[in-house]
């Protein structure tokens, strides 16, 4: 869908994209990086609204350099701030926008009543949109961007300034985009916590430059873990620790309850999955200790904590300490690691906590 190769952004005073190679293919990919790591700009490029400086890009096998206008055509745009004219109806700009992509008035008219219809506004459509909810303007800025039955969308920061149910609602409106009318979908965000649930494909970029790109799954199966909680015996009366020698002995990698900066919790224990017979191990063992096994269940990992693991485990992931691109002066820990962006340090995860809500 779309291809970038050595793609470069100068600003006078700030290099916003910095050789950026990466390919994205069909489906809900999303883009994450804190505040000024390059999101938007690379999709004004690749709208063929702002020239590169270097590089090349291409969408939908269109180069962002020449064919401007014609990848227009085919993709939708919602962009990130609120760009909504206040005294006209969701309705009358829809239809506006759909004209302005080329669809004759009646067409234009009925994609608008469906469109609105599937993003959620009902009545409201009518009134002047300066009286909507952040909610409401966001449900409009979407439904322009699919009127014209687009192939793909390109979404920055959908869930800007919506509460945590309105982020949920809008989350699974973007989901349906494509499983619903097949049209793929990039979206940007800050928030590492909430793309794992809408999006295939992951791409994180910082400071214009790419950390790294995989699918959703590889992000969190990499790090998969068993979570095995046993029960005590009068044979052995702490089961845990009884389990804990045991898959040591068997060559296990365990996570002790209670140990500083373990992930175990109480009488939980970690076993790093090393393949598909880790689960036997796990069970022969307990029966070998004739204790009570109450649970096993595989853990994936959370993206927020795959960034929060030490960098060397991941080695086409980012260097632990970042140096400024316009400066040289180092700016400290890779996304997730630190505290430039709120919202990357709330994505820390959490015991029963989304990881994304600060
Ligand atoms: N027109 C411009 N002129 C000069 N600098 C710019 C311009 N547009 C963006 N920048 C700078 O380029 C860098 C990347 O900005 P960009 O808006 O692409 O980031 P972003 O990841 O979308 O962040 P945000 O979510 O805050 O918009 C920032 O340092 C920004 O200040």
């Amino acid at each position: 869908m779309i291809a970038t190769q050595s793609l470069t952004k100068r600003y006078p005073r700030v290099t916003a994209l910095d050789r950026l190679t990466m390919d994205i293919t069909p489906g809900v990919t999303g883009l994450v990086g804190a505040n000024g790591a390059g999101k938007s700009t690379l999709i004004k490029i690749l709208l063929g609204l702002a020239p590169a400086t270097e590089g090349t890009a291409s969408v939908l096998g269109l180069d962002v350099s020449r064919e401007g206008a014609a990848i227009r055509e085919r993709v939708g745009y919602m962009p990130e701030h609120d760009c909504l004219p206040p005294d006209v109806s969701a309705t009358e700009f829809v239809v506006h926008m759909a004209r302005m992509s080329g669809l004759p008035a009646t067409a234009a008219r009925e994609r608008t009543a469906d469109t609105l219809r599937h993003v959620g506004l009902y009545e409201e459509r009518y009134r002047a949109m300066g009286g909507y909810s952040t909610g409401m303007k966001q449900r409009v800025k979407l439904a322009q961007a699919l009127v014209h039955d687009p192939q793909l969308v390109l979404l920055d920061e959908p869930t800007n300034g919506l509460d945590p149910v309105g982020r949920d609602d809008m989350l699974g409106l973007i989901r349906r985009v494509h499983t619903d009318f097949g049209i793929s979908v990039l979206v940007t965000s800050h928030l590492l916590g909430e793309l794992e649930r809408t999006c295939d494909h992951v791409v994180v970029i910082d400071g214009g430059t790419l950390l790294r790109s995989s699918s959703t799954a590889d992000f969190t199966q990499s790090t998969a873990s068993l979570a095995v909680e046993v029960t005590d015996t009068d044979t052995h009366p702490d089961g845990t620790a009884a389990l804990r020698d045991a898959l040591t002995k068997a060559g296990l990698t365990v996570h002790a309850p209670g140990a500083p900066g373990a992930p175990g919790s109480g009488h939980l224990l970690l076993v790093d999955v090393v393949d598909g017979a880790t689960h036997d191990v796990v069970r022969d063992a307990v029966a070998d200790l004739g204790i009570g096994l109450i649970r096993m269940e595989q853990r994936r990992h959370r993206i927020a904590e795959v960034f929060t693991e030490s960098p060397e485990q991941h080695a086409e992931g980012p260097p632990g300490a970042h140096t400024d691109r316009n400066t040289g002066q180092p700016t400290g820990p890779a996304p997730g690691t630190d505290a430039r962006t709120p919202e990357f340090a709330a994505a820390r995860p959490q015991e029963g906590h989304s990881g994304d809500v600060a």
